[in-house]
């Protein structure tokens, strides 16, 4: 049954919807790390599990304690050969983000998939139908100074095949979670907010 919902989930700098910098985020919002793990591990049916989608430079960058994400089904997309992988509990490959996304819509424990980086597979995953929802943090550095990057969604695409939802569509796609009282969160020198798109 392909009723699965598909979501990138990214925080990005504006205008630019910038999302990396010399490999890394040049912040740590560590109120918005905890959105991150909780909407993506958060299912409203506790006999399923959500599943995250990540590219292999973005799998071999989270230090090996920390991998594979817990509580979330790990598939990661890599050209390497795939026998020759050594299987791990709760973690899978694919060479095409394509077929990862068609064999977890067929995979009956998974409530929701979780597109959660890197560039390239935000990038190839957003111009495909597959992908329905953009749950895309939307950060503003406070003092507006310039903040390097190097890497970026593809906002043209997002601007002219996405629209803006309420924040009680949001609320309701991710469930009875605490979103704060404000719109706009401040941590150092960043404010944000947590935004939801879907496709026109
Ligand atoms: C290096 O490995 C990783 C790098 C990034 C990553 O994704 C995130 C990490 C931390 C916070 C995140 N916040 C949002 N809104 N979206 C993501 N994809 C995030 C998950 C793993």
């Amino acid at each position: 049954m392909s009723s699965k919902p598909v979501s990138i989930i990214v925080a990005a700098l504006l205008p630019s919807f910038g999302i990396g910098s010399k490999g890394t985020l040049p912040w740590k919002l560590r109120k918005e790390m905890k959105y991150f793990r909780n909407v993506t591990s958060k299912v409203s049916d506790p006999t399923k599990i959500n599943a995250v989608v990540m590219g292999r430079k973005t799998w071999e960058s989270i230090p090996e304690k920390f991998r594979p994400l817990p509580n979330r089904y790990n598939v990661i997309i890599t050209r390497q050969d795939l026998t020759k992988l050594e299987k791990e509990v709760g973690v899978s490959y694919e060479n095409e983000i394509n077929d990862a996304l068609i064999k977890l819509q067929k995979l009956d424990h998974i409530e929701k998939i979780f597109i959660i980086g890197g560039a390239e597979i935000y990038n190839s995953s957003i111009i495909t139908q597959l992908v329905n929802n953009l749950l895309i943090t939307e950060i503003k550095h406070s003092k507006n100074v310039e903040v390097e990057m190097d890497t970026y969604l593809n906002k043209e695409y997002i601007l002219n095949n996405f629209e803006k939802r309420t924040k009680d569509e949001l609320q309701s796609f991710i469930g009875d979670m605490d979103l704060g009282e404000t719109e706009t969160i401040v941590e150092g020198d960043f404010e944000y907010q947590y935004e939801f798109y879907t496709r026109k």
